[in-house]
């Protein structure tokens, strides 16, 4: 069965004064799946994300949420199923955590009753009691991210999460992330550094300039990135391989694979009992992004 799409924009264009931000873009998001949007500065993600929640409108194009059309008379309610942590918080310093997401829940709507737990699920119950002002970016990074959870939405929007975050703020966002998916939460996350999606995003959605570039699993992108593998092997003792291998250093070859060479590549070697290691290097996620956006020449 396929699944449900909760979201979904068609042939949105989206222009500032002379400025084009968005051109031409498709994006749907299903049930329970984790998309991360990628892109340099000024690639449209923060403006794809508005548009979803309604903030701006799209100057062409259409958006759906949960299978309706997004007029102005039922914005509010489905945005109510929609979470959104946005790139720069501004809360207020003179409130306590606790306050500030009782004022929240008020706006949404939600019950308070659950938002000790909360503050706690984000690791800042033991400073619900002071005011804002005294935090630090990690723990009003967190307060924020409590926030978003407000009344269990369908729907996350995180626009850039976990910059500014030290190692242990940024793994408890994504144990969150992990909990959320487990639950079925559907989750957009912008973020600069593709390489923390991995283990995480079921898809990725690569922007520039406004354009959709890729959209696709890491496995998609890995073959449509072109960039190949690299096998490297030491055999115990001397011996003969096609010209395609590179001699690397005593009894030391290394070549690249594309696609799926691998497999003949890997029967070039012969004997197995004769290797004395074998390596095969897999592009990072960074490398596959880098090289896809000097590729792409728009
Ligand atoms: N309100 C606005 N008025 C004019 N131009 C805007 C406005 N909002 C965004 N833009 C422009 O639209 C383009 C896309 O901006 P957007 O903020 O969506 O990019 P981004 O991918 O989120 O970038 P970053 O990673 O820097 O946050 C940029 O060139 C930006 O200057």
């Amino acid at each position: 069965m396929s699944k449900e799409a909760y979201i979904v924009l068609k042939n949105i264009s989206k222009t500032f004064k002379q400025m084009q931000a968005l051109k031409e873009v498709d994006l749907s998001l299903y049930a329970g799946e984790c998309v991360g949007l990628v892109g340099h500065n000024g690639a449209g993600k923060s403006t794809l994300i508005k548009l979803i929640l309604g903030l701006i409108q799209p100057t062409e194009g259409s958006i759906q949420l949960f299978n309706q059309d997004f007029s102005l008379k039922n914005a509010s309610e489905l945005r109510r199923q929609i979470g959104y942590l946005p790139e720069t918080v501004a809360l207020h310093g003179a409130l306590t955590g606790e306050e500030t997401l009782n004022f929240y829940a008020r706006l949404k709507g939600v019950p308070l009753e659950d938002n000790l737990s909360l503050l706690a699920r984000v690791g800042i119950a033991q400073a619900a009691n002071r005011r804002v002002g005294t935090y630090s970016k990690g723990m009003r990074q967190r307060l924020a991210l409590a926030q978003a959870l407000l009344g269990e939405p369908k729907v996350l929007l995180f626009d850039e999460p976990t910059t500014g975050l030290d190692p242990a703020s940024r793994q408890m966002f994504y144990d969150i992330v992990g909990e959320l998916k487990a639950k079925g939460t559907t989750i957009l996350l912008s973020t600069h550094a593709l390489a923390e999606l991995e283990g995480y995003a079921d898809r990725i959605v690569v922007m520039k300039n406004g354009v959709k570039l890729a959209d696709g699993t890491l496995k998609t992108l890995q073959s449509q990135s072109g960039l190949p593998e690299r096998i490297e092997v030491k055999f115990k003792s001397a011996t003969n391989l096609p010209s395609h291998w590179e001699k690397i250093g005593e009894n030391a070859y290394s070549t690249q694979s594309l696609g799926d060479q691998k497999i003949t590549l890997l029967k070039e070697l012969g004997d197995l009992d004769l290797l004395a290691s074998l390596d095969i290097y897999t592009p990072s996620l960074d490398e596959m992004y880098m090289h896809m956006l000097k590729r792409e020449d728009i």
